[in-house]
């Protein structure tokens, strides 16, 4: 079987983020107009693609397999011969892993279709600011319509040749969050004729923290994570704004909401207190990733079968994904690959092992051949 590395490395080196992702596309639409043409179909959608190898059955199926495509604004320390070229920006999450492995199995089954459609989506956006929600809504979805549907995530923590999944919920319920603060600037010197937005700010984060200590059931689970914050411009300066970034994870769609009220209420007890403005924004929502039943253990008992791959039963996790709209219409699952590397996604020295690409490839393969 050929290997699927150098794609691997060629994508890693053109990382874009959401709906930018225009050489990528280009690349992957290359690529796949190299493969035998009678069986498939491909529409461009955005930056992403569909792209159907019809099955030879009387009565197909229409099986779908998704990656995402987008990768984001890390700044890439690996040294790797293969680095990123674009200044800034890294395929962190492992998705230059997902599009190759995606292509490698879309190789096999463009050459020896099976039975049943299978429908490869190639989706942006993932890290924000969403792209499944919107391809589900596409004309080209419609009319392809999978009645089932799987995807995959690297795992760093995970080795080469191990899949880790379980039945119902994955992937917690995510919001992004945003705090704009503002106030009045000034000199150093006369702190009394200002209203200080990195004193607010300050205060405000360690507020967000009390929220998870103390507004959730402990046997519950949430995260608050303030990911990035503006303010200022240098040391003499007060600053009269500040912005914050950051997001929100809860297994239980309910618990969401008690933070979105918790962090309003602390916010206006910040402008009171600072005496200044504060405005809030809850962004995209990404629905929890909910794991069909009966197609995962199904896919368990495949995987336990099978020799290129040790199958383990894991704990859900506080990661997003956008997948979970998919899921949440179309039956299906998505599983984690083990990657083995000391780094973890999104941290800029992210090393994940080429060593599981090909075997997931294989696995994959006859995964949807034993459907
Ligand atoms: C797998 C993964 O790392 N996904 C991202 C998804 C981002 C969701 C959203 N944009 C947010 O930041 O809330 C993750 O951060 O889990």
């Amino acid at each position: 079987m050929e290997s699927f590395i150098q794609v691997r490395r060629d994508l890693h080196k053109i990382p874009e983020v959401g709906y930018q992702e225009f050489k990528t596309q280009k690349y992957l639409l290359e690529y796949i107009h190299t493969l035998p043409q009678e069986s498939i179909s491909i529409k461009t959608w955005e930056t992403g693609i569909f792209v159907l190898v019809k099955g030879t059955g009387d009565h197909p199926r229409t099986l779908a397999y998704r990656t995402d495509i987008d990768g984001l604004p890390i700044t890439e320390q690996t040294n790797l011969p293969f680095s990123s070229e674009h200044p800034g920006y890294m395929h962190a999450c492992g998705h230059d892993f997902h599009m190759s492995i995606a292509l490698g199995v879309l190789t096999n089954l463009s050459r020896e279709p099976l039975s049943d459609h299978i429908l490869f989506i190639f989706q942006p956006a993932e890290e924000g600011p969403g792209g499944a929600a919107r391809m589900l809504q596409s004309e080209e979805m419609r009319e392809w319509m999978p009645d089932e549907i799987m995807g995959l995530h690297i795992a760093p923590e995970y080795k080469a040749g191990e899949i880790a999944v379980k039945e119902g919920l994955l992937f917690a319920n995510t919001s992004e969050l945003k705090i704009m603060l503002k106030g009045k600037g000034g000199h150093a010197a006369y702190p009394h004729k200002t209203k200080d937005m990195i004193v607010a700010g300050a205060h405000l984060i360690t507020q967000l923290q009390s929220i998870v200590a103390r507004s959730i059931d402990p046997l519950n689970s949430a995260v608050i994570t303030v990911g990035k914050l503006e303010a200022g411009t240098v040391g003499n300066i007060i600053a009269e704004t500040a912005e914050l970034n950051g997001t929100m994870r809860s297994l239980d769609p309910e618990v969401m909401e008690t933070l979105k009220t918790r962090v309003s209420a602390i916010c206006d007890g910040i402008a009171l207190a600072f005496d200044c403005e504060v405005k809030i924004e809850f962004n995209q929502p990404y629905y929890m990733v909910y794991n069909d039943h009966q197609l995962t253990a199904d896919f368990m008992a495949f995987a336990e079968g099978h020799s290129a791959i040790t199958c383990i039963e894991c704990d859900k996790a506080m990661t997003g994904e956008d997948f979970g709209y998919f899921l949440k219409k179309i039956p299906g699952f998505m599983f984690w690959l083990g990657v083995g590397s000391e780094y973890g996604l999104h941290h800029a020295k992210l090393n994940p092992d080429e060593k599981a690409i090909d075997p997931a490839i294989g696995f994959i393969t006859d995964y949807l051949r034993s459907k």
